[in-house]
């Protein structure tokens, strides 16, 4: 049996090499390899040896020559092939394990230049991987080193290597390609203003399969952004979060941390948001987090129960002891101190995720555009792609539309309500008072239903509160429901036919109102 060896990423290198020299299989291997390999004790050959020719132009050729690549692709049980082999004086190949230049990482590096992100262009290695996987039934393809051992395995169990370990390493092979070419045609593209490029790969990193999907009946896992995402600082995120304690983590817990995350991450000062099926049921900002915890689930504790907290400051005693008093599904922070972290331990099943990274909204905005990802929905027969919800603040522009200008305590919790409303399903209506939710109108088919529900919730609370709506109001029915529950100010983008009548409502009641003239549906 004859081999070839050709691994930038020489981690189990020695394993490999040594079993397959206790298997009697000669190795062929290019330069570094090679010397990897001697050093460790293994006899091998170079490849050049095999085909008569050196390696030419500082590596870019190396391996592309017809004696490997007849070796490799003549299929063993077609006498043709076998037949032609021999006429050239060409030996069968019988595995490859090939992995590629560090193009990721090398272009993951801040100063790095053009010139030397092509040298990190593979093209002999690719070339080897896909033959190799072209013709799986004869020839093992190897490109990733935690497949060694197990595969060893099974040739030393069995006498052999089964077809349906052939073809899943094939299978392997192809996705390691495909993701490869991505990255590169990702970074290629990295200066086009283009943002929808015609044809899209997304690389994408299994992180776990999960128990179940949004129902036990559904079947779900949990991928990361590869390609250059995976050696970008992606924090804080979700997917990059550690997880310190508790059961497994559930499809919907994981979109609902996303939502803390992000609800949380929308401000400076100390904030906790508590969230229900992807709704913030409770956020406030407060001088500690203690207090802005105590203010979150003081908006709504009814709804609290089985939430999920998202916080912009490391949990320390204090909060933990809050939070362990009642039922939580999980909490994600940046950190957790050992003192807070034996306190939630207590509880077997509550998650606790560290971001390891500050939260907040220079992170979180730093994430989206370092990423360059998109944001992503399903819909029957395709995706759609948009760039994130995100708007500097320098690009708003407030105006005063009443005849009443808002106080500045109204002002700062009008400015508060607007980024709490973008974390709420459109239509979305936000009651807040002193940097505290007290009460949310969520997913309602039309708005005024929404300041119903946000009304409804506050109760007494809705008299001298401010209120938020992520889009325009059609008609002056919720500034009408909003006034006669004592709201004070309402901030909106404005644009609608009837803005008007909106104006003349809170003109009447004397309401302060502005428009901000963008809007933040979240459908
Ligand atoms: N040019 C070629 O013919 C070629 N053949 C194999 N390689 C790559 O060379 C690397 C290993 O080189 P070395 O053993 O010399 O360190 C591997 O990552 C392999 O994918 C090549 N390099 C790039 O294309």
């Amino acid at each position: 049996m004859r081999a070839i060896i050709s691994v930038a990423n020489r981690e189990h290198l020695d394993e490999l090499g040594h079993a397959l020299a206790e298997r009697q299989v000669t190795i062929f291997a290019t330069g570094g390899t090679a010397a990897a390999l001697e050093s460790a004790g293994v006899a091998v050959q170079p490849v050049s040896s095999l085909i008569q020719f050196p390696e030419i132009l500082g590596g870019r050729v190396k391996t592309l020559h017809p004696h490997i690549y007849g070796g490799i692709l003549a299929r063993r049980s077609d006498p043709a092939h076998m037949r032609e082999l021999e006429a050239h004086g060409i030996g069968p190949i019988d595995l490859v394990a090939v992995n590629l230049y560090p193009f990721i990482e090398t272009v993951a590096r801040e100063d790095v230049s053009l010139e030397e992100a092509q040298e990190q262009i593979d093209i002999g290695g690719v070339a080897l991987i896909r033959a190799a996987a072209k013709n799986f039934q004869d020839v093992l393809v190897l490109v990733r080193p935690q497949d060694y051992e197990p595969v060893l395995q099974e040739w030393q169990e069995r006498g052999e290597v089964s077809q349906e370990t052939r073809r899943r390493l094939a299978a392997i092979a192809f996705q390691y390609t495909a993701s490869y070419d991505t990255a590169i045609a990702e970074y290629l593209r990295s200066q086009d203003t283009d943002y929808f490029p015609e044809e899209l790969t997304l690389p994408l990193q299994r992180i776990q399969t999960l128990r179940y999907g949004e129902n036990p009946h559904q079947r779900a896992a949990f991928y990361r952004w590869g390609g250059l995402s995976t050696v970008k600082d992606y924090r804080p995120a979700v997917a990059t979060a550690e997880v310190l304690h508790g059961k497994e983590l559930s499809f919907n817990n994981l979109l609902d941390l996303d939502a803390a995350l992000a609800a949380a991450g929308s401000f400076v000062a100390p904030t906790v948001a508590i969230i229900k099926h992807t709704n913030p049921c409770g956020l406030a900002c407060g001088d500690t987090l203690l207090e802005a915890y105590r203010k979150a689930h003081a908006g709504d504790p009814v709804s609290a129960y089985g939430g999920i907290i998202g916080c912009n400051r490391p949990v320390e005693a204090d909060v933990a002891q809050e939070i362990h008093q009642l039922f939580y599904e999980a909490v994600i922070a940046p950190d957790f101190t050992p003192e807070a972290l034996a306190i939630l331990r207590q509880k077997k099943n509550i998650r606790l995720l560290a971001t390891h990274a500050p939260i907040d909204p220079s992170t979180l905005n730093a994430q989206i555009f370092k990423s360059g990802r998109f944001d992503i929905r399903s819909v029957s027969g395709g995706l759609l792609l948009q760039t994130a919800d995100f708007i500097g603040e320098h690009e708003l522009e407030y105006r005063v539309v009443t005849e009443r200008k808002p106080t500045l305590e109204e002002m700062t919790d009008l400015m508060f309500a607007w980024k709490v409303v973008r974390h709420v399903k459109s239509n979305a209506i936000v009651l807040a008072h002193k940097l505290a939710v007290v009460g949310v109108g969520a997913g309602q088919m039309n708005r005024v239903t929404s300041v119903q529900l946000a009304v409804e919730k506050a109760g007494e609370r809705a008299r001298g509160a401010v209120l938020a709506s992520d889009a325009f109001f059609p008609f002056a029915d919720g500034v009408e429901a909003a006034a006669k529950a004592g709201v004070t100010a309402i901030i909106q983008p404005g644009g609608s036919i009837r803005d008007e009548d909106s104006i003349r409502v809170a003109n009447q009641h004397a309401i302060a109102m502005i428009f901000t003239g963008r809007r933040h549906f979240r459908h």
